[in-house]
């Protein structure tokens, strides 16, 4: 070290001394402040046109010329040289023009370089004068004035401060400084639309219609659709803007407000710059405009947008900050946002396909580096607004959360894989299981995992129309009965409501059609013994009035089980265990029906005969394809397993039917004094027979998952080749995240098995501390949509 002397380093790195250091430091306080010097000798040779002037050089653009040459061709008759050359000096000294000496003369000679060939104005898509000249205005500098007092006070910006008004509003009322600034921007736009089109272009390719909200002179979609003629291009800004705008072929103006609507329905649009001047909850609102605007379930949406970045590493990174800055000089609330603050409006306003696995910043020459990302807008069906949790009975969402099927199902990430879920595994869509597998249905377990992905419009849309199994339909179906909003729920309903696909909704296997099964669940209160949400009266009369118009029954024809809620067909009859363990484990007993308490044990056990409605075409029927994986799945073996089990179901039933007489006959004598001894029994009932059906269980679910994993990946690697390409690489993808192989890895029962009863309880009548788990992991997770695209789910795990 240096003897008293301070060591530290400049800004190359080099190492100074102290005193060097400070005079670094003053050095680089007086570049910072001062580089409006470099701005103000800018605008003055841009204001003379001293770039194009060189540029017309009779003996070829890139020849110098002396300052006398130059001044002959500026077209002002009192030109100060003296000022001239000490201009044309500095701006030689920052290299915006070349200096050489002519050796015959020994004149000074100047000439363009890179940097002040962006200062002709007859180079269109290179220039950047009217971004000098806006930024340069007195009306923009007037409100860089106020900068340190909207600080200091808050409230108002830079340039309200300064003019009294907003930005817009004050370019309402003075013509000339819109002109100024709808150049600057039209600029802007040649020069980053040269950019988008080339590292955007095959984004374009499936739009047919665009609108460019808050296009100012309409010269980005200009661009556009002079680089894909067959597109449509609509300009929608305000009045005075779109009065001022030129004309451009293909391309119509549109005025308006964004915060209103946007009136143009469209398969594209495009945000440039925008969302920049303006804080999340405007945002918001222009974005929800927008996606009014695109065409129902689909429709794409392209920002052009700075980003910030914390380090200025890059070319224009400094850029971006400094646009910041002008935004918050210039607007209320506008800002540069960083990756993260995309992030989070993105997911505020517009929930998203994305082109790519995760948002991406494309640097691209530009002023400034740029977000050009093209999102697929996703319409999310109108919801009732309820939160997932509450959408189907209390206990009924309690045993789906708590199950071990449900749980297994976090391994389903995508759309697909939940569809091929439920046609390798769903055979009726009770709610319950049938027979002695006391727990909900896989129908329904794979019902709420879809409330746990929201579906969109366009995936509805696939379910509902589904080829491969009235399974998938009547999901589809549920779904909205559930979850979307009742006033929508017509529109959905109504092609459906003639459908004539048959398929058995219950596990009796009893047929009806899903045009009367959709009728069934609009008129019908009660699904299979469960409670369905209320259709407001307005909105069921309306429904009751267009099924009479369309000379369509108006009571429920029971294929829901719901002629009644006691007097339901035995099949929907839930089983008394449930009831039992329904009301032990959550306080609350499910509906009370005696038929429940004479358990009549005609529940199907055994798949029914496969009934084969194959139509002869080789199309496989669902009806078909569903007895080949029954089939498969029940073995002869499994054929004799079952059989003994129902023998043994019927014993205990036996006993299920004496212990409930006697419950009601001890009820009947003194219902007070026993209800508490009655209640007890129950308990300890339960809690035995659970135990005794757990561990049988154990054993059952192992060789039952065994089987159907076995089974599931046989079918999946037919079916992922045959049905969707995209599927394979998916679930390899999503094996590999969890990294687990292909096989289905029963729960561990070898080391639970010391676990206690108690647990095994929790276990199945839901812990739902974990419920955040089971229902948040998964929706961050990159999914694939139907086209193919990946899919970022920003949303979180609530519903919205
Ligand atoms: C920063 S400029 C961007 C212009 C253009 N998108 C571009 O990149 O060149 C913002 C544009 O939004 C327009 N704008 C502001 N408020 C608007 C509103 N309420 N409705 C429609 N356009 C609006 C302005 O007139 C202006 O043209």
């Amino acid at each position: 070290m240096t003897q008293g002397i301070d060591i530290g380093r400049d800004t190359t790195g080099r190492v100074v001394n102290g005193e060097e250091a400070t005079v670094q430091g003053q050095a680089e306080i007086l570049q910072i402040l001062d580089n409006f010097v470099e701005s103000m000798a800018l605008k003055c040779v841009v204001e003379l046109g001293v770039a194009d002037a060189l540029n017309s050089n009779p003996h070829g653009h890139n020849s110098p010329m002396s300052l006398s040459q130059i001044a002959a061709r500026i077209p002002f008759p009192n030109l100060d040289m003296d000022r001239l050359s000490r201009i044309m000096r500095f701006l030689s000294c920052r290299k915006v023009f070349n200096v050489t000496v002519d050796k015959e003369s020994g004149e000074t000679m100047f000439g363009l370089t890179d940097t002040s060939k962006w200062l002709l104005t007859d180079n269109k898509s290179k220039s950047l004068v009217p971004a000098v000249l806006m930024a340069t205005h007195p009306c923009s500098m007037a409100a860089w004035n106020c900068l340190s007092t909207s600080v200091a006070e808050g409230g108002a910006c830079g340039f309200s401060r300064a003019h009294g008004s907003t930005f817009y509003d004050f370019q309402s009322k003075n013509y000339e400084y819109t002109r100024v600034f709808g150049e600057a921007m039209a600029c802007n736009s040649r020069v980053v639309m040269k950019a988008v089109l080339k590292y955007y272009k095959d984004g374009f390719n499936d739009v047919g219609t665009i609108v460019d909200v808050g296009g100012g002179s309409g010269a980005a979609v200009a661009e556009i659709v002079e680089a894909h003629p067959h597109i449509k291009g609509y300009n929608y800004d305000l009045p005075n803007v779109v009065a001022g705008a030129p004309k451009y072929p293909n391309v119509t103006h549109v005025e308006g407000d964004m915060f209103a609507n946007v009136p143009i329905n469209a398969d594209a649009i495009f945000l440039k710059w925008i969302l920049h001047n303006w804080s999340d909850e405007k945002c918001v609102e222009i974005l929800k405009n927008c996606r009014k605007a695109l065409a129902e379930g689909k429709g794409k949406l392209i920002i052009v947008e700075a980003v910030v970045r914390p380090k200025s590493e890059r070319l224009f990174d400094l850029e971006a900050q400094r646009y910041d800055l002008k935004m918050l000089v210039l607007s209320p609330s506008g800002k540069e946002r960083n990756g993260d603050e995309w992030k989070k409006l993105l997911e505020l306003g517009v929930r998203v396909y994305c082109s790519s696995s995760s948002l991406q910043f494309a640097l691209i020459p530009s002023p400034i580096p740029i977000l050009c990302q093209g999102f697929q807008v996703v319409m999310e069906i109108q919801t009732c607004g309820k939160p997932i949790d509450s959408l189907l009975e209390k206990v009924l969402c309690m045993n789906i959360l708590s199950s071990d099927y449900f749980k297994e199902l976090y391994r389903l990430k995508t759309y697909h894989e939940v569809i091929d879920e439920i046609y390798n595994q769903v055979d009726h869509v009770e709610p319950w299981m049938t027979g002695n597998c006391r727990g909900p249905s896989t129908a329904f377990c794979l019902l709420y995992k879809f409330f746990t992905m929201k579906l969109t419009v366009k995936q509805m849309h696939g379910l509902l129309k589904h080829p491969d199994s009235p399974y998938i339909r009547a999901i589809g179906f549920l779904y909205l009965r559930y979850a979307a909003d009742p006033k929508t729920l017509w529109t959905w309903f109504e092609p459906y409501i003639k459908d004539e696909e048959e398929f058995s909704p219950g596990s009796s296997g009893q047929t009806t059609t899903m045009g009367v099964y959709v009728r069934d669940l609009f008129l019908g209160q009660y699904y299979f013994d469960t409670l369905f949400p209320r259709i407001p009266v307005p909105v069921l009369r309306q429904v009751v009035s267009n099924l009479e118009k369309m000379k369509l029954p108006t009571k429920t024809s029971g294929s829901t089980g719901d002629n009644s809620r006691h007097g339901s067909d035995d099949t929907a009859r839930r089983p008394p265990s449930v009831k039992a363990a329904l009301s032990v484990s959550f306080g609350q007993r499910a509906p009370h029906r005696a038929s429940t308490r004479d358990s009549s044990p005609v529940r199907r056990t055994l798949p029914p005969p496969p009934y084969d409605r194959s139509n002869g075409d080789g199309v496989r029927s669902p009806s078909h394809r569903r007895s080949q994986s029954r089939d498969r799945e029940y073995s002869d073996k499994d054929r004799e397993r079952e059989r003994e089990r129902e023998r043994g179901r019927d014993q205990d039933r036996g006993r299920d039917r004496d212990r409930q007489r006697d419950r009601s006959r001890d009820r009947d004598c003194d219902r007070d004094r026993n209800r508490e001894r009655e209640r007890e029994r129950e308990r300890r009932y339960d809690y035995d027979r659970r135990s005794r059906y757990l561990d049988k269980r154990d054993i059952d679910d192992s060789r039952r998952y065994r089987s159907r994993s076995r089974d599931i990946d046989e079918r999946r690697h037919y079916r992922s080749r045959s049905r969707s390409p995209s599927m394979s690489g998916n679930r390899s993808r999503s094996q590999s995240e969890q990294g687990g192989n292909s096989h289905y890895d029963p729960p561990q029962k070898e080391g639970s098995k010391a676990s206690s009863n108690l647990a095994k309880l929790k276990d199945l009548y839901g812990d739902t501390s974990d419920r955040k788990g089971d229902g948040g992991g998964y929706e961050r997770a990159v999914n694939r949509d139907s086209s193919g695209e990946e899919v970022i789910r920003l949303g979180g795990s609530s519903w919205r």
